[in-house]
């Protein structure tokens, strides 16, 4: 079965997802990872980031590698990983350029519609574009107030800076933002991290709760 898990920028996607993922013994996936990593070589390149061609022709000649594991995901091009560099505030701030390219979106697409399922797979458009037919779909929120909170323990701005780049990227995303209808809408401001996890498990069917928890 593939859960997904959407929603606003610093909502709680990746930690949840991971959280659930660990519960139910599958990887979680994140596509956020593969539009950062398209956005870093871009920058990298000297590309213009509307140049999708040109985007596309680099990653075709520097392919791009998605490890997604239940703990955290990982991304490779070749030997290099670039994970660690991808929550930077300079791709945070040209990401949703490089998203919005619909060559780009078909590229991440057909990455992640090649994974093994089960998995939990968390972005924007899991539930509505990627995999509409998922067996259980969910979209984080919060206030941009509590998500520049949160983000701020990971980011050298302050609270004010990263609220704005907060609401400035929630507005470049609303396009591919939008909840699936079947979704479970989950307001993460007034919950815990483990709170929202075990909503989540809390709604899924009975025989995927069940599951053991392995190693992945
Ligand atoms: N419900 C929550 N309560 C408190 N902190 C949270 C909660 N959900 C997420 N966080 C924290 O907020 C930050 C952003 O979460 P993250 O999972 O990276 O969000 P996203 O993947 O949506 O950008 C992380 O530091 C995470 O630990
Ligand atoms: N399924 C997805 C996932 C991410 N994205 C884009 O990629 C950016 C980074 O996504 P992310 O999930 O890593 O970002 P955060 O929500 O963690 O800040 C978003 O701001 C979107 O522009 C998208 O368009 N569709």
């Amino acid at each position: 079965m593939i859960v997904t898990i959407d929603g606003v920028a610093a909502s709680g996607k990746s930690s949840v997802s991971s959280g659930v993922a660990r519960a139910l013994g599958v990887p979680y996936v994140s596509s956020g990872l593969l539009y950062r990593a398209a956005t870093l070589l871009g920058l990298e390149a000297g590309l213009e980031l509307q140049n999708a061609p040109g985007l596309l022709a680099y990653l075709q000649i520097h392919p791009l590698r998605l490890e997604p594991l239940a703990g955290g995901n990982r991304i490779w091009q070749g030997e290099r990983e670039l994970t660690g560099e991808l929550h930077s505030t300079r791709v945070d701030a040209g990401v949703s350029v490089v998203a919005a390219l619909p060559e780009v979106r078909a590229w991440v697409d057909a990455q992640l519609r090649a994974l093994p399922s089960p998995f939990v797979a968390e972005g924007r458009d899991m539930g509505t574009n990627v995999f509409p037919h998922a067996g259980a779909k969910f979209y984080l929120t919060a206030s941009p107030h509590v998500r520049a909170q949160r983000r701020a323990q990971e980011r050298p701005e302050d609270v004010p800076a990263i609220e704005a780049a907060l609401i400035r990227r929630d507005a470049l995303d609303r396009v591919q933002s939008a909840p699936a209808p079947d979704a479970v809408v989950i307001d993460t401001g007034p919950l815990t991290l483990d709170g929202v996890i075990q909503t989540i498990l809390a709604q899924l069917p009975e025989q995927q709760r069940s599951r053991p928890a392995s190693s992945v």
